[in-house]
């Protein structure tokens, strides 16, 4: 079976996926996680990331999702690109490299070719990508809580945090959207162990 967990930034998306594959004992699959490799090798390349296929043409040998249980990695070469993923310029950048037809193309091709079953986490997963998912979720909580969480992970200030993340939930909507059988599920009053639960709860019997 393939379960998906969409949802907006720092909603939880990977920390819960990771919980509920350990559970099922199944691969997670974190897609943002190229759409920032992507990111990255387009500003390290020093291109207009806007531009048709100058992303794609930074992909060169592509970038491969590794999907660990202790946490993803993607590795380009003999890189392991994953340290550098999760810099403030990456979230910066990401938004305008994922509304990229070319790019989400290549994204979608490379977790379509990966074996079930699975978890699959991001923002389409449940609609563009997997729509035929035995499960859906779709995780939300409010910007402040979603700031305060981050901001263990990042070097800003609570409130430079909020206002990137309302900032790039804004410029991801067309892709971010629900799919219309997704449980939702807003983690804001809930621990991580809370939320895994709640998944696995409601997940058809196995
Ligand atoms: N329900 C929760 N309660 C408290 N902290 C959480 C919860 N879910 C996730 N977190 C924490 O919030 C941060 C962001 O979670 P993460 O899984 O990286 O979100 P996403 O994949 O949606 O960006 C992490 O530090 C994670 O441990
Ligand atoms: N399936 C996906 C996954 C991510 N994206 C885009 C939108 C996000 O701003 C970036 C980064 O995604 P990621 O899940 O790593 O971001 P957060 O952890 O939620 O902050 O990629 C997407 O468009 N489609």
């Amino acid at each position: 079976m393939i379960v998906t967990i969409d949802g907006v930034a720092a909603s939880g998306k990977s920390s819960v996926s990771a919980g509920v594959a350990q559970a099922l004992g199944v691969p997670y699959i974190s897609s943002g996680l190229l759409y920032r490799a992507a990111t990255l090798l387009g500003l390290e390349a020093g291109v207009d990331l806007g531009q048709e296929g100058a992303v794609l043409g930074c992909l060169n040998p592509p970038p491969r999702l590794e999907p660990l249980a202790a946490g993803n990695r993607v590795w380009q070469a003999g890189r392991d690109l994953t340290p550098d993923l999760h810099s403030t310029r990456v979230d910066r950048g990401v938004s305008v490299v994922a509304a990229r037809p070319e790019v989400r193309a290549w994204v979608d091709a490379q977790l379509r070719a990966l074996p079930a079953p699975l978890v699959a986490e991001g923002r389409d997963m449940g609609t563009a990508v997997f729509p035929h998912a035995g499960a859906k979720f779709y995780l939300t909580a409010s910007p402040r809580v979603r700031a305060q969480r981050r901001a263990h992970e990042r070097p800003e200030e609570v409130d430079a945090i909020e206002a990137a993340l309302i900032e790039r939930d804004r410029l991801d909507t067309t892709q971010s959207a629900p799919a219309p059988d997704a449980h939702v599920i807003d983690t804001g009053a809930l621990s991580l162990q809370g939320v895994i639960d709640a998944v696995l709860a409601r997940l058809p019997a196995r």
